[in-house]
């Protein structure tokens, strides 16, 4: 377990993260959100052991994670951390970058887990290739399986799908958090894609002002964000009477209380989001098609 005890942090004199507890069991997946600067790469830095925290303790199991101050070489074997900017070996293969740190020991052991991993992040076509000459998005695949190849007790992954197209990340999260919980691995993942915690993390934390301003079930958060800030994460929302109402929560109907006049509709596929007027303020619901512009409709709230 991982086990984060009243840690405060700054970066000289500028405080970023104060007084943040919580704890992360074996085989959890807990996202950390929060607005651009909060210090969610910085939480998993010092998570990491890169710097030195103004106080509080991090353990994993019975062992305490050390800043630079006191260990020597950052990090520790049973914690892979996948930064933002990923440090791969340019002119070797795919394969070999996977492989770099396995033992050579054991050649097939080495060769099926490279396979295996290979195919967790949908590279195996591209084993032999060298990884100077990879997209951006194919780089953060390798360095994914990479932190994965030695199977650490815990991944560490700050925005760890976001270099990665449209197409490939729906099956890429599937993949790499379905082997997370089959190898009973922990992760801590920070992200700004609600894509990347529906459906696969236990539980949440949101970052706000230095501190945890909430810590639930995404689902718990999803149903009754208790701030914009967490309801803005899972999407279009209203304030009607000091109340957050998703767009997905409103309804037009024939007869209500509530009547507004409509700006403009847009696409969004299965559904048209449309921003509307009501008492003077700007509010977005949505509707099955486009609506007309100045065109008056009723609305009422369905939770
Ligand atoms: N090495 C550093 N030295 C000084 N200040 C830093 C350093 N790294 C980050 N900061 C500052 O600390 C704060 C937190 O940054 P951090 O990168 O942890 O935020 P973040 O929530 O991960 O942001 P993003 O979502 O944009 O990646 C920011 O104000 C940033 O400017």
């Amino acid at each position: 377990m991982l086990s984060v005890e009243q840690l405060t942090f700054s970066y000289h004199k500028k405080p970023v993260l104060n007084d943040i507890s919580f704890k992360v069991q074996a085989g959890e997946n807990l996202a950390i959100i929060g607005e651009s600067g909060c210090g969610k790469s910085t939480l998993l830095k010092l998570l990491y052991g890169e710097y030195d925290l103004n106080s509080g303790h991090i353990f994993w199991k019975k062992q305490e994670i050390l800043g630079p101050k006191f260990n020597l070489v950052v990090g520790y074997d049973f914690m892979k951390y996948v930064a933002q900017e990923f440090d791969l070996m340019p002119f070797i293969s795919v394969e070999e970058n996977i492989g770099k740190f396995l033992s050579n020991f054991y050649p097939e052991e080495k060769k099926e887990r490279t396979a295996e991993l290979l195919e967790v992040v949908e590279l195996t076509d591209f084993a032999k290739t060298k990884v100077k000459i990879l997209s951006g998005g194919q780089k953060q695949r390798v360095a994914l399986a990479r932190a994965l190849a030695n199977q650490p007790e815990i991944m560490l992954l700050d925005e760890p799908f976001s270099h990665i197209d449209n197409f490939k990340k729906q099956s890429l999260r599937r993949n790499v958090f379905k082997y997370l919980k089959k190898k009973n691995i922990s992760c801590v993942v920070a992200t700004h894609d609600k894509e990347d915690v529906l459906g696969f993390a236990d539980h949440m934390i949101v970052l706000n002002d230095h501190k945890i301003i909430e810590s639930n079930s995404p689902e718990n958060l999803f149903k009754s964000p208790k701030t914009p800030l967490i309801a803005s994460f899972f999407g279009e929302f209203n304030s009607i009477d000091g109340e957050i109402i998703y767009a997905h929560q409103l309804q037009v109907v024939k007869h209500s209380k509530l009547q507004v006049q409509v700006k403009r509709s847009y696409y969004k596929g299965h559904f048209f989001l449309v921003e509307a007027i009501l008492d003077g303020q700007t509010i977005f619901f949505e509707h099955n098609k486009a609506l007309n512009p100045n065109e008056e409709v009723h609305i009422t709230v369905i939770k």
